[in-house]
């Protein structure tokens, strides 16, 4: 195994993609990009010790995450874990934290790691998938502590979608979706949470060299494009592998 990395690090070093100039990470992705095949069995590999592939996506309200989450699985068959989703299955079941989850998010409010960290742990935990896109998730300091200590893990890479306040604003009142908070009165409050919670862990990812800054204007294929080289350089590490185990 060890043999078979340090030489894939020699093979994918030779890449100019951003992910692929991160040598620390090579092995995590590998073994998370990998599918269960033939030549891998072969080699006693499973997929089901990978280390999972983890993507965190942020941005503020209505900056576009969802939509080019929906892109990314589409195209690059990645699970979608939104974290305000599986908040608001957890309203609409009538779970136990139902109730103040509904006021949390009325206020636009962050609610508790300890909570939406047990959602999103089930949800990986419960996956076939390896490879995960959490969405709207962390959105605070605590969220992201809580993560890494509940979970163990941290995130591969870490995508940011930058948009202007105005456009922000603009797209949550025409969502439609019927959400309690796509209002002017809960936006205003979300923006100043987004302000305050959110960007401190855009800043530490960006420290740590994970995060993937895109513009949120544009068309959505327009942004996609933006997004599509982060993935497919994934994906080339993962072909360029099953060709050198092949030729083993
Ligand atoms: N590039 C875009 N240009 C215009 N509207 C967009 C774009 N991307 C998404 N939208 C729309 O803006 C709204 C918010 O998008 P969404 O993906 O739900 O954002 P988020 O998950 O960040 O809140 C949705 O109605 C969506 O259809
Ligand atoms: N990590 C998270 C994610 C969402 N939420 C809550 O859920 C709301 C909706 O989150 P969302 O991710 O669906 O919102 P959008 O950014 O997609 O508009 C947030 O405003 C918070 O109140 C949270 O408390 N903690
Ligand atoms: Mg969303």
């Amino acid at each position: 195994m060890w043999r078979l990395v340090t030489s894939l690090t020699a093979l994918v070093s030779s890449s100019k993609s951003s992910i692929l100039n991160q040598p620390a990470s090579t092995l995590k992705i590998w073994k998370s990009l990998t599918t269960e095949t033939p030549i891998l069995a072969r080699h006693g590999i499973s997929t089901h010790d990978c280390t999972p592939f983890i993507t965190f996506v942020l941005g503020g309200p209505g900056s576009g995450k969802g939509t080019q989450c929906a892109k990314i699985v589409e195209t690059f068959g990645f699970k979608h874990l939104s974290a305000g989703d599986l908040l608001r299955r957890e309203i609409a079941c009538n779970s136990k934290y139902g109730s103040t989850i509904l006021n949390t998010i009325k206020e636009g409010r962050i609610v508790p790691s300890e909570v939406t960290v047990k959602l999103i742990q089930r949800e990986m935990e419960s996956s076939d998938n390896h490879k995960f896109l959490i969405d709207g998730f962390p959105r605070s300091e605590e969220n992201r502590i809580a993560f890494e200590r509940i979970m163990g893990a941290e995130p591969n890479i870490v995508l940011f979608f930058d948009c202007p306040e105005e456009e922000m604003v603009k797209r949550v009142l025409s969502r439609n979706q019927g959400r309690v908070d796509d209002n002017l009165d809960t936006m205003k409050k979300r923006l100043k949470v987004f302000e305050a919670w959110n960007l401190p862990v855009i800043n530490y990812y960006a420290e740590k060299g994970k995060l993937h800054k895109i513009s949120a204007l544009g068309t959505e294929d327009e942004i996609f494009e933006q997004v599509r080289p982060l993935f497919a350089a994934c994906e080339q590490i993962n072909s360029k592998t099953l060709l050198f185990l092949e030729g083993q």
